[in-house]
């Protein structure tokens, strides 16, 4: 669906400042219909429905305010961050997205509603908050009473029997890490997840995953579409590596970098503490070194950060081992925050480990923090006396940083992200993902987000922020 043309919006930036030249300054950002990134409708493909006043109307607490209803015209910018000098101008369109919020008119009635909620893939701090807050928001703010969770993720829809959910259930699970609903990689058989979902009954499907289990999501959309099924689809992101494009940050992933602050904390007074002690510490980030980022910058002790998108190497000149010689000369211990997708091609591996996957068709990681340990002693016992003491303290806090409940910042972050799927699929939308868009929650089209990743960007100011607080070598052979 396109924006009418009393709908298409002209954003224009006026408040340039004096160095800016008056005629870039006054070319507005405009944005057309077809900048709308919109997101599929159930009447695109379920002919005859009929729309309801939204219960909200008549709920104890809320006033339904003017402007408290949003309507197509209500959308979130992409891009807030302009050169008006046009200096660098992107050439690309900007995007906006429907914003996330209650809707007029609502497609379900709450007597013929069935909603189901799963959760796929590894674990992420807030996923039970998610499920409870979707469960007490369907059943408080729209008064429906069919409400089940799928056991053990994508495979929990044609092999086991459907959980029954109410508030009083789940009224404490956001206290709690991990999913209640149990997860797992693997066992996406789209015919028998869409054949269960027929016989169930569901008409509503609340996808908790991370980019693999978006990109099951579109395959199930897609094929709910190709039946023309009356059920709407909603995808809501987790991710503890913060992979997942498009969206702010994903759930989970700030309680995931305070946790990883604890073990870089433990590597810092260890090395510090030995002679010659180096403290090593491996953070999750399959693909993505977001956690090794923020956890880097925040805690201030680390000395070198080796992320995925960066190649590095170990001897010669700009290696890793000539800066660590300097750091030892002039501190006496230093601290390696490496994540555990870093450095996987050169680390030596047999042919059947180049080819290992996990149940989801992940690659498997050889671990770079046992490998870099090794190397380490290996170099320290060629390139020095005997005498000269040395010692490495590995540190692995794996699954301690996401196998928690989440902290206060993401549990109302999850609260708003279960409340916009919500809103979202009442008002018929299906296919989206719902996610923060520049602070402010929005409706993007799952099939981008399935798409969509979010590398570490090595030519922006945060990665060059780290540099300047590391000082660490930029791997680049001269
Ligand atoms: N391309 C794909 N098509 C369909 N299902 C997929 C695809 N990739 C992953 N999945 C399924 O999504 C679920 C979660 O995927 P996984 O990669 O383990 O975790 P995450 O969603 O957290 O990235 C698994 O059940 C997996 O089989
Ligand atoms: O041992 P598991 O459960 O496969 O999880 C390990 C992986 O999970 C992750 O946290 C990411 O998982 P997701 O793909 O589920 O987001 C990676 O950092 C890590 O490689
Ligand atoms: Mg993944």
């Amino acid at each position: 669906m396109a924006l009418s043309s009393q709908e298409a919006i002209a954003a224009t930036i006026s408040d340039a400042d004096d160095t800016t030249s008056v005629a870039a300054a006054a070319a507005p950002i405009s944005l057309q219909p077809a900048n709308l990134k919109d997101i599929p409708h159930l009447t695109d493909f379920v002919p005859n429905l009929q729309t309801h006043a939204n219960p909200l109307d008549h709920n104890p607490y809320f006033h339904t305010f003017t402007g408290f209803y949003l309507t197509r015209s209500d959308i979130v910018l992409r891009q807030i961050a302009y050169d008006l000098s046009g200096t660098f101008s992107s050439s690309s369109p900007h995007f906006a997205y429907l914003r996330a919020g209650p809707r007029r008119d609502v497609y379900f009635e709450p007597s013929n509603t069935r909603a189901a909620i799963v959760t796929c893939g590894g674990l992420c701090p807030g996923m039970n908050t998610v499920i409870r807050e979707l469960v007490v928001g369907l059943w408080d703010l729209y008064g429906v009473r069919e409400i089940f969770g799928v056991t053990a993720g994508y495979r929990g829809f044609y092999s086991r029997e459907p959980l029954r959910l109410n508030p009083k259930i789940v009224h404490n699970w956001h206290k709690r890490g991990g999913t209640v609903l149990e997860t797992s990689r693997g066992g996406f058989d789209l015919e028998k997840i869409v054949d269960a979902i027929e016989k169930h009954g569901f008409n509503q499907l609340y996808i908790i995953g991370g980019d693999g289990t978006m990109r099951g999501a579109v395959k199930i959309f897609e094929e709910i579409r190709h039946r023309k099924l009356n059920v709407a689809v909603v995808g809501i992101p987790k991710t503890v590596d913060n992979d997942v494009g498009i969206i702010d940050r994903s759930f989970g992933f700030q309680t995931a970098v305070e946790m990883a602050q604890q073990a870089i904390s433990a590597a810092h007074i260890e090395a510090e503490s030995a002679v010659n002690g180096i403290g090593l510490v491996k953070l999750m980030g399959r693909n993505v070194g977001h956690i090794a980022l923020h956890a880097t910058l925040s805690s201030r002790d680390v000395d070198c950060c080796l992320i995925p998108e960066i190649d590095f190497y170990l001897e010669g000149k700009g290696g890793l081992f000539e800066f660590l010689d300097q750091r030892l000369k002039e501190n006496g211990h230093a601290v390696i925050v490496v994540a555990e997708g870093a450095g996987q091609d050169i680390i030596p591996r047999s042919q059947a480990q180049k080819e290992e996957r996990d149940e989801s068709g992940n690659l498997v990681f050889l671990d770079v923090g046992v490998w870099l340990k090794s190397e380490l002693k290996k170099w320290w016992e060629m390139d020095h006396q005997a005498d000269e003491l040395f010692t490495v303290k590995y540190i692995d806090p794996t699954y301690m940083i996401r196998a928690v409940a989440a902290n206060a910042t993401d549990n109302s972050y999850c609260t708003l992200l279960a409340h916009s799927a919500i809103h979202g699929i009442m008002a018929g939308y299906t296919g989206f993902v719902a996610g923060p868009i520049n602070g402010n929650y929005a409706y993007i089209p799952l099939e981008d987000v399935a798409k969509a990743k979010n590398a570490v960007n090595t030519k922006d100011h945060k990665w060059s922020w780290v540099r300047s607080v590391t000082n660490q070598p930029d791997f680049v052979k001269s």
